[in-house]
């Protein structure tokens, strides 16, 4: 049981989660069948997979026709069919352990011993509906989230049985079809993300419920200071509020009296036109910034921070990975762990043994391994550890993006995937404390990418504007600035969106090399406003005025064939070939002349703002200095000796 035997899967399911795994399966270059229980279920799922194909060919976001996609899916309603020459089947049911159990026992009888069984299971746990079969060891949970064509999450759950050779494949094949997969070692209620995400919406229902903060109060608070994607009372009515209460009555977990009224009176959220907003007769979840008044956001973190200590004390995930769960499933500005050791451990501790000490409540209970990590001064982030080991950091810490320094490489990935790589002011300022602070002696040349698989950066974080000062967004500047004048090549990779600020960072970059798939574009006029990073500036420089207004004013955006036409980007090449590509320039940028290149970039950049003549002169200074350098004397000996030079930057 490996990867490599995984040919043929079968999705037993055609509803929502069923059709949508169906789909990246195939467009991941598998054969597919999907099997549902009557012909007009499995018809519904294919027309649903057809229409998203036929979207994402429209949009370019597959390298194929949505023809060539569909060819590898087979339907069918007979489950032996459907499983018995699959290497891999995932069952995405209804949510009934009774149903699951008899489609395992016939799974059992129809499939291999060598074929893969996982569940997509949200609720139930992945050991119980093991236990219909023989061979529990080859039954793990893949759990996928809605929609699986655009979440990149998948949580790998290990049963009690599952073997890690199982889990293993499991983990790979999931990595086979672009998405990021985190393990959840142990088959504890709600996997990772939906423990963490328990207080996200029970804690406000309880203070609500108490009179202790409005609903308004919380949602502006978590949203607009805490940057989550959505408030807690405007998640539960998207989601449902019926559903948040089934599932916690099924865990046996206290429910907050606001949600049991609104269940009671049928105010279930969205799709009742009325839950804690009203969508029919008002303006639906219509908080204001101004609303966030003194809501204590530390009650609520400080109960998620306490499940993920649980999370990772009880060894189910480790932190990057608790981290990883929340801000890919949940869309968190940041890893919950890593928020945790920025505000402190001991400061979280606190505030869970004071509200434990006055309520009696046992969801304030702190967990052991928070109290472990406290009482060994692991108090985060200034103490140099926390759930992270910030000792051997010599830069940073970073949050919003992550480096690596090798080999003169230094590889910039900006890490906020949830939001497109969206560039907030902790970004920007991380990105310039970063090449401020790092050794320019090491370094050869930087790349800079996005993380995920949508976007380099989808531009300035919108959803910040609403509530910043003028002087905050005046500020994007720096850093690009300290990009444009940092003494190495900076190259960008771009494979997907590079829009608003997303592109001026790029263009601050010295060279640009793009996937075909990759879109470009200036949309800050949409949204009122210009480029504020020197788009209006670096375009025109580079692409001329005419070309630059075009996609300043109309805000369309570009594709890369196009882009590398216009001289925006250096190439635009296949997927495939990307990083090959990549790895050519930099091989050639990391073996050049440092002080070469640095004079090169320093006389081009500030060649472009001078005369002619003035630049000629700098020119002129720059050839000048160099001639009397030890790399130069060792190029022109490389070239007599014909060999390859090697430069030292001295
Ligand atoms: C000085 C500089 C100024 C500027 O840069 S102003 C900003 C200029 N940029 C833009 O206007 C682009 C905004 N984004 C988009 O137009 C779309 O996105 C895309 C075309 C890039 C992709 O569209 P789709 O495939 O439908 O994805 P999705 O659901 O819109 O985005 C996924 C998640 O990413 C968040 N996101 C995308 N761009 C930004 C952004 N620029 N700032 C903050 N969040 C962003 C969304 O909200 C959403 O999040 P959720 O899943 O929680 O709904």
């Amino acid at each position: 049981m490996s990867l490599d035997s995984i040919d043929r899967v079968a999705v037993l399911g055609a509803g929502n989660m069923g059709h949508g795994i169906t789909e990246v399966t195939a467009m991941a270059g598998y054969d597919v069948t999907m099997r549902d229980i009557k012909d007009e279920f499995v018809e519904d799922g294919y027309e649903s997979i057809e229409w998203s194909l036929q979207k994402l060919e429209e949009k370019e976001l597959i390298d194929e026709s949505a023809d060539d996609v569909l060819s590898r899916i087979e339907t069918t309603t007979d489950l032996e069919e459907a499983v018995s020459d699959a290497d891999l089947v995932i069952e995405a049911a209804p949510e009934d352990l009774d149903l699951k159990h008899d489609i395992f026992s016939d799974l059992e009888e129809y499939t291999s011993e060598e074929t893969l069984l996982a569940t997509n299971t949200s609720s139930l746990p992945i050991s119980d509906i093991a236990a219909a079969v023989d061979t529990p060891e080859r039954v793990l949970g893949l759990h996928f989230f809605n929609p699986p064509v655009k979440m990149d999450l998948v949580e790998v759950i290990y049963g009690e049985d599952t073997s890690d050779e199982a889990a293993e494949a499991g983990y790979e094949w999931i990595e086979s079809i672009g998405k990021t997969p985190i393990y959840v070692r142990k088959d504890v209620r709600g996997f990772v993300v939906n423990t963490i995400v328990g207080p996200f919406g029970g804690e406000p229902a309880f203070m609500v419920s108490n009179d202790e903060a409005t609903i308004r109060e919380a949602d502006a608070t978590m949203v607009h200071e805490r940057g989550y994607p959505m408030g807690p009372f405007e998640l539960a009515d998207l989601t449902g509020i019926d559903v948040g209460y089934h599932v916690r009555k099924e865990g046996d977990s206290p429910i907050p009296p606001i949600t049991e009224e609104k269940v009671e009176a049928e105010e279930l959220g969205q799709k009742t036109g009325k839950g804690f907003y009203d969508y029919e007769g008002g303006d639906g979840a219509d908080y204001e910034p101004e609303d966030a008044g003194d809501f204590d956001w530390l009650r609520v973190e400080a109960r998620m921070i306490n499940r993920a200590a649980f999370l990772v004390g009880e060894d189910v995930a480790k932190p990057e990975e608790v981290d990883t769960g929340v801000q890919l499933g949940l869309g968190f500005p940041e890893g919950i762990c890593r928020r945790a050791d920025k505000i402190g451990l001991d400061t979280v501790l606190e505030k869970l043994e004071t509200l434990y000490a006055e309520t009696g409540e046992d969801r304030f209970e702190p967990h052991p391994f928070l109290e472990q990590l406290v009482a060994e001064g692991k108090t985060g982030e200034e103490a140099g550890a926390g759930f992270y080991d910030y000792s051997d950091d010599e830069l940073g810490p970073y949050h919003d993006l992550n480096y690596d320094l090798e080999d003169g490489v230094l590889a910039i990935e900006l890490d906020r995937p949830s939001r497109m790589n969206a560039l907030s002011n902790d970004l920007l300022a991380e990105i310039d404390d970063l090449l401020t602070a790092v050794e320019t002696d090491e370094v050869r040349c930087v790349t800079l990418e996005g993380a995920g698989d949508r976007a380099f950066s989808a531009g300035a974080d919108i959803s910040g504007f609403g509530d910043a000062e003028p002087t905050d967004l005046m500020d994007v500047t720096p850093a690009f600035e300290t990009v444009n004048d940092f003494p190495r090549p900076v190259l960008a990779k771009i494979d997907g969106f590079c829009l608003g600020g997303g592109l001026e960072l790029a263009l601050a970059c010295d060279l640009r090399i793009a996937t075909e798939r990759s879109s470009f574009g200036a949309p800050e006029i949409g949204l009122g406003l210009i480029p504020g990073g020197g788009g209006t500036q670096r375009l025109t420089r580079i692409l001329g005025e005419t070309r630059a207004k075009e996609l300043v004013f109309r805000g369309n955006h570009i594709d890369a064939d196009r882009a590398e036409e216009w001289g925006l980007i250096n190439r635009s090449v296949e997927r495939e070939e990307f990083d090959d590509t990549i790895e050519e320039f930099v091989d050639d940028l990391r073996n050049g002349p440092p002080i070469g290149l640095k004079v090169a970039k320093k006389v081009m950049n500030e060649g472009q703002d001078a005369s002619l003549d003035a630049a000629l002169a700098m020119e002129s200074q720059g050839f000048g200095l160099l001639i009397s350098t030890d790399d130069v004397l060792e190029g022109t000996a490389a070239f007599a000796e014909d060999r390859d030079p090697e430069f030292e930057g001295k």
